[in-house]
Formats: structure tokens, sequence, C-alpha cells
């Protein structure tokens, strides 16, 4: 549809953001002929770009704001002023169009709490049926299972007929993966099983978003949309900008009653009949509801937006991923990243593989991850009850599950990631591709450690009333003295790991006799947990999960949205994305992401059933 032909068009439903969770929503309910949905993109349709859709081009898509919104937070107070790049997708599929591609899964005790912190309908038994439905598990092949043990998965427990394509590559293998495994077992860590299960424990190579039919990423916009593409009740616009959601104040309550958007340099005005559905992620939804006039009236009043819904929750509650980095130096013989930066014809042939055969390198994905308790890392003696201080911007009741989840053995604490590559977390704050594209000379092995329930909570606010001027991300990361602490950890379970073998027989030694690995250069060398805290200020980085600042939670306990992702004080308005979440989860959180859509996708067509009931559309008694 031409932009111009929208203007006072009204739909049954308009949603802000053809992102991840976005495109899952119009799919799904576009499987109701008599639903006429309207999706608004800001960014464009890359099906078909091959830095898109090829595995191994992920980390040159950073920055690049053809792809990326390249947000930036703002300046940490308790890491020096560090300013993080927060890389967001901008196009059809959002985020799912330019993440890493890994296919992580949620603990049984983390959506028990969501359930427990006053959603019921959000446990675990309620969520699983939906991550079946999301997914296509492509079993792996012989050579695949041997090299990367991949025995671990539950075929039973997986979806084999989904929308997304899992699997993992078929040639290839680096040496990492095929170490990764076995290091679980040499660290004597807990035999992994499928996450699946509820609970999932040491290291393994886990699935990737990736269709094998011709290796090319798997997303929402080749999966959800392409599924509902063709139907004539389905219009989707790209490169045009929701800006407000537009209001009828007659009744009790302000009703969402379409939007105002921005399309080929004009604004122009849409009408939604049923509802306004914002998945604009965890960043730009609580700033289209601030700019709506739902949030907190003395921010409002400084922007001069008049106040609709007053909720100081909006933007609050912002949750991460904090991780930490270390790199040593490989053996040589050992091939990693950076032999592919300094042998240009060793590139070409790997592009050539992927071109002829969709495999070969480019056709990988990161695979090498697992997760970790507290008792497995950190150092015996601490009193970590002692540090589990209370926090103005952390609610008691938070405070009180993540010291129940910390103290599990069962539970992850942290997410350990490995790739064959160096890392200069220095350049944290000029871009995510240059920190991984570094220019060290020499060869590198890194290791990550990432906290899956961080207790330090940010914020996200306009700063403006202007839809296109950026909103403050403050992330707050390590405010909290638990998680400098967790990190601080971390950094010396990191180098025990390195120093034992299988993987101590790839790294060098460090020529001071001191027994370690040798690091990569320009990374300091650190032996007390002073130095380590000081360490994890320097080089802590972004794991890409923000979540939270439209949490699903009782309204005077934080809450944004209800049980039914409904915006509280509003009719026909709705959150559904990454912003929902009440309180972060273990692993990669993509899967969460289609799920919690898959499920609003569920409720909202429940919502009219009734209604199509009663207009006899369905030949029954009105
Ligand atoms: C670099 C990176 C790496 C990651 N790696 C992984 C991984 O390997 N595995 C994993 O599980 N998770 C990963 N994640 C996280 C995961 O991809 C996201 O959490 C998830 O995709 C978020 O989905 P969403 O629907 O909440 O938002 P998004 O998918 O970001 O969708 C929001 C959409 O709204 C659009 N939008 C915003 N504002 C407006 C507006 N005003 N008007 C119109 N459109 C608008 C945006 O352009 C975007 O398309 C990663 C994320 C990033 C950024």
């Amino acid at each position: 549809m031409a932009h111009s032909a929208l203007s006072n068009k009204s739909f049954d439903f308009i949603i802000a953001g053809g992102g991840t969770a976005g495109l899952v929503l119009a799919s799904r309910l576009t499987e109701n002929p008599d639903f006429n949905v309207l999706v608004i993109e800001a960014g464009s349709d890359r099906r078909g770009d091959p830095m898109i859709s090829t595995p191994g081009t992920f980390l040159q898509l950073y920055g690049n704001k053809k792809y990326d919104w390249d947000f930036k937070t703002e300046p940490q107070k308790s890491e020096n002023g560090a300013v993080h790049c927060w890389p967001r997708g901008k196009g059809l599929g959002g985020s799912s169009m330019i993440n890493f591609l890994m296919y992580s899964h949620c603990s049984k005790s983390d959506l028990n709490i969501w359930r427990d912190l006053g959603n019921p309908g959000w446990g675990w038994t309620d969520i699983i049926p939906y991550f079946q439905r999301i997914e296509r598990m492509h079993l792996p092949s012989d050579p695949t299972r041997t090299a990367l043990s991949t025995e671990y998965i539950q075929p039973s427990l997986r979806g084999t007929s989904g929308m997304i394509h899992t699997s993992w590559q078929s040639d290839a293998f680096s040496w990492a993966q095929e170490t990764w495994p076995k290091q679980s077992k040499a660290m004597g860590y807990p035999t992994s099983t499928d996450p699946r299960t509820g609970t999932s424990l040491g290291l393994f190579n886990q699935l990737t978003c990736v269709d094998p039919k011709d290796g090319t990423r798997s997303y929402a916009a080749t999966s959800y949309f392409v599924a509902a593409e063709g139907r004539k009740n389905l219009t989707v616009v790209t490169e045009s900008v929701v800006k407000k959601i537009l209001w009828d104040t007659s009744g009790s309550k302000p009703r969402a009653i379409g939007v105002e958007m921005e399309t080929n340099s004009s604004t122009i005005q849409v009408q939604a009949t049923k509802e306004v559905l914002l998945s604009a992620g965890t960043i730009q939804s609580p700033q289209l509801l601030e700019l709506s006039g739902i949030g907190d009236p003395t921010l409002l009043q400084t922007h001069d937006i008049p106040l609709v819904v007053s909720n100081p929750s909006v933007g609050e509650n912002l949750q991460e991923h904090p991780m930490v980095v270390l790199s040593w130096t490989t053996k040589p013989g050992h091939p990693t990243a950076e032999h592919l930066r300094d042998d240009p014809s060793l590139l070409a042939q790997a592009m050539d593989t992927y071109a002829k055969t969709g495999g070969g390198p480019m056709a990988a994905a990161v695979t090498t991850t697992g997760f970790l308790d507290l008792h497995s890392v950190t150092r015996p003696g601490t009193d970590w009850s002692a540090l589990a201080t209370p926090d103005t911007h952390l609610p008691q009741r938070q405070l009180d599950l993540l010291m129940t989840q910390l103290e599990d053995k069962k539970e992850a604490v942290y997410q350990v990631s490995a790739i064959p590559s160096g890392n200069t977390p220095s350049l944290r704050g000029i871009g995510n591709s240059a920190m991984f594209f570094h220019s060290v000379p020499g060869n590198y092995f890194s290791m990550s450690c990432g906290l899956m329930h961080a207790f330090s909570r940010g914020s996200v606010h306009i700063k403006s009333s202007n839809v296109h001027d950026y909103p403050e991300i403050d992330p707050r990361y390590l405010s909290h003295p638990m998680d400098v602490e967790l990190l601080a950890h971390s950094l010396f379970h990191m180098k025990e790991v390195v120093k034992t073998p299988p993987l101590a027989d790839f790294l060098k030694d460090a020529s001071d006799g001191s027994g370690e690995k040798e690091f990569m250069p320009g990374l300091k060398p650190f032996s007390t947990l002073a130095e380590a805290r000081e360490l994890a200020k320097e080089r802590q980085l972004t794991m890409y999960h923000p979540t939270g600042t439209c949490a699903m939670l009782p309204r005077e306990e934080g809450g944004v949205v209800d049980t039914e992702l409904r915006v509280y004080g509003t009719e026909g308005l709705r959150v559904v994305d990454a912003s929902v979440f009440p309180m972060n989860v273990q692993g990669n959180i993509m899967s969460l992401v289609y799920a919690v859509a898959e499920k609003a996708s569920d409720v909202i067509k429940e919502t009219y059933a009734g209604e199509r009931k009663a207009n006899g559309v369905d030949g029954t008694s009105h």
C-alpha cells in the first residue's frame, strides 16, 4: 500500500514495531481473516541482504545505521564514566535480524518467579507449549553429533514444526567447539542436560537460529512474516516511524484509537478500531508510552507532554546481563578469527564455500556456551548475604528472589561463553564491531562470564518530546555491589578454566613463570580481589539483553502492564516485547521474546473470540 493511502485509514490492530515480537503478533493475528492488521516498522525489509542472512557476518552489523539503531548509554557512574554501545535491530525482524543467532532457554525457576510476582498464567508449565510452537529443530548429522557432543539435547522436548529453524553447523567445527564439552567434564561441572528440562548447568554447544537447508539466518522476518506476507488482512509499512498514540479520552479510561506516524517525510494519523500494540522493544516501547502521555507526570511536564495516565514505573526496572571477557594468546596451529582477518585468501575461500554450499565457517554462529551455579565459580568464604544490600531501584521482593536463585545449586548464576578470537573491551564505547575486529597482532581465545540475574536496576526515559531524539539509557551497571563481586570472582575462575587441559593445551603459557596463561596484550594481570573488582569495572560489557522497562507486575509493585499485557489505566493498548519481562532470565532471551509474543497472540485472539461469536461470524447464536 502506498504510504499516502494509509492516512485516516482504520485497522483492527496497529502494531508499532515490526521486530521480533511484532512480527509474531502480525503473523498470528492475521490467521484470523476477520482481523485487519497494520505493522509500522522504522527500518527496512532486509531479507536477502547477505550481511543479514550469512551467519558469519553478524559482528559487522553493529554501529551501521542501515541495520542498527546504535544507541549509547549514559556515562556509567560505577565504571568511571564509561559509555556502552547498545545495538538494537532496525528493520523487519528487529533485533532478531542482527543478533548472535544463539538459541538459548530460561530456567523453570525463572518463569515460576514471574508467576509468583503476581502473574498467574506465566509460570513454567504455562509457557512451555509456546517454546514447542516456536521451534523447528533439525537433528544433527553424525559428524556434528560427534564433533559438538550434542547428545545432551532431548529431541522429544523440542518443537519440530515451528517457525524458527534451530540447528548446528554441519562442518567447519573449530577446536574450541570440539574442546568445550570436554572442558566441562575436566572441570567437574554438572553433566549438561537439555535446557528444556528446566535446569541446565555445564558447558555445551547450543543450537543456533540457522536454516540448515541453505545455511541462512532464521529470524522473525524470514519465518513469521513470510508465513503471513500474502494475506490480504496484513499491511506492513517500513521506513515509517510511530510518533505517538492517539487517544479518545471521553470514556472512564483513555482509549488508544490509533497512532500518529511519520512516513515519507509527512505526518499522518491512522486509526485502530480494536487495539494499538507496542512492540518497539525495551528502549522504544517506554519511549512511545512517555511520548504519548503515560509516565511520570514531572518528566512529562518537563517536555510539555499532556498527561494521560500517571505511572512513574514506565521506563524503570531496566535489567541487563552484564558480562566480563578475558582473552589469551593461542599456540600456533590453532585457527582463530584473526587468521581470517590476516589472510584475505582464507576469507575469500570461506565466502566461496558458503556461496557454493551454504556451509563452511561463514555458516557457523556461536555455539560454545553454558551455565554455572554460584559455587562452581566463586571462591569459598564470601558472605553473599552480607552483599545483598537494599537499593532504592531494586524492590525488596526482587532482592529476596534474587538471593533465592543465587543460593540455589541448580540455578545458573553465570552464562559462560567462548570464542576463538580476541576482544578489546576498551573499545566498548566506540563500537561493538570494533571490539571484536581488533587490530592487535596475534591470535587469541576469549572467554566471558555474564550475570544471569543482575542486582543493578536502571532506567530508560525520554530526553525530549521528539521521537527522533534517542532516550536516555542508564543501565546503572555495577551500581549494586553484588554485581561487582560476582563478576570479580568470575575473572579468577576463568583463569582456572584455561589452565586446565584440554583447553590449556591450546593456549600459550605466560613467559613470567607465574603458571598462568599468556593474556592478550593490553590486558592487565590481576591477583587480588580488589584488582579483579577494578578490572571488572574496566572490562564489563553488554550481553545485549535489556528487559523490564514496561514490566508485567502488579501496578503498585512497579507494573506497567497486567497479565494480559494491557497498559494499566488505559483501554485498547498493550505492550508485547522484551520490555514486559518483570525480571530477567537465564541465557539469550530471544526464545522467550518469541514465546511471550505467541502467548500474547493467543490472549488477544481469545479477547475477541466472544465478539466473533456475538456477531454470528461463526454461525453461532447472538
Ligand atoms: C547485538 C545483539 C545480539 C543479541 N544476541 C542474541 C542471541 O544470540 N540470542 C538471543 O536469544 N538473543 C540475542 N539478543 C537479544 C534478542 O535479539 C532481543 O532481546 C530480542 O530480539 C528483542 O525483541 P523485541 O521484540 O523486544 O525488540 P526488537 O526485536 O528490537 O524489535 C523492536 C522493533 O521496533 C522498531 N521500532 C522501534 N521504535 C519504533 C517506532 N517509533 N516506530 C516504528 N518502529 C519502531 C525497531 O526498528 C525494531 O524493529 C541480541 C540482541 C542484540 C541487539
